[in-house]
């Protein structure tokens, strides 16, 4: 799994979970238009219709907390060791023990974060716990020009950035809360608060994912991990890797 960025989390607007698979997405020309806006109405939904050919077109992967998102990129990330990269972000937060300037972060001062800002530099950035985080459009350039995918798990803000080239949008979404809430408690990595506060930041995940302003181009339905790593594997590397 890449270095995560810290993820603001999105607006939730209660709403009554509705966790059902509707048969498409909305259709791609909504996209650049509207800004994201997290109203919410939960489903998992699967699509081929609208994602183009697979390239080296950087793909944003998104998704509830819990999803399994780690668990398919990790299968993916050993089964094409060459193929993939994380771009490393830029921080305003000092280097803890053992980090390198420009391997785990871009460690800048917020001047320098600012003037990036001011230059649309960024794909997306936000602040967390004090600090400035954000991935700049040349980290994933890098990645790229490396003749790699980058992989992204960021916020959708990079599909309304004024020069960024459109990336391809992967969401990945639990069959059902039920499940997503089994997984999350099985990880057994977080306390019983960060727990209902994923599976509430999810209710507004899985509803923005079917919004006509979602920029996802498929949606994966992680029931049986061996079909959607297929599906997964399939949207990113092609059907005949
Ligand atoms: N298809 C599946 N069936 C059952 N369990 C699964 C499936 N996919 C993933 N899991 C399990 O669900 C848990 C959550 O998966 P994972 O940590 O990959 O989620 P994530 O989307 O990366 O979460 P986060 O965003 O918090 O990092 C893990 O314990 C994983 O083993």
């Amino acid at each position: 799994m890449p270095a995560r960025f810290p993820r603001t989390p999105p607006t939730v607007v209660p709403a009554a979970p509705r966790w059902h698979i509707p048969s498409r997405i909305p259709p791609l020309t909504c996209i650049l238009q509207a800004p994201p806006r997290l109203a919410f109405t939960p489903c998992s939904t699967l699509s081929t219709a609208m994602a183009p050919a697979p390239s080296h077109t950087p793909i944003v992967i998104s998704g509830p907390s819990g999803a399994g998102k780690s668990t398919i990129l990790k299968r993916l990330f050993d089964e094409y060791p060459d193929r993939f990269g994380f771009s490393v972000s830029h921080t305003t937060r000092s280097p803890r023990a053992g980090e390198q300037h420009g391997r785990e972060y871009h460690f800048v001062t917020k001047d320098d974060f600012q003037d990036l800002v001011d230059k649309k530099g960024f794909v997306e950035h936000a602040q967390f716990g004090g600090n400035c985080y954000g991935t700049s459009i040349k980290a994933i350039d890098d990645i790229t020009a490396k003749g790699r995918i980058c992989i992204l798990d960021i916020e959708m803000e990079v599909a309304n950035h004024p020069t960024f080239p459109r990336p391809r949008f992967l969401f990945l979404s639990p069959p059902s809360k039920e499940e997503l809430e089994k997984r999350l408690r099985g990880r057994a990595t977080d306390k019983e608060e960060a727990i209902l506060k994923r599976l509430k930041q999810a209710e507004a995940e899985m509803d923005f994912s079917t919004s006509p302003e979602a920029p996802h181009d498929k949606i994966v339905v992680n029931d049986d991990l061996d079909k959607a790593y297929a599906e997964v594997k399939e949207f990113i590397v092609g059907k005949d890797a």
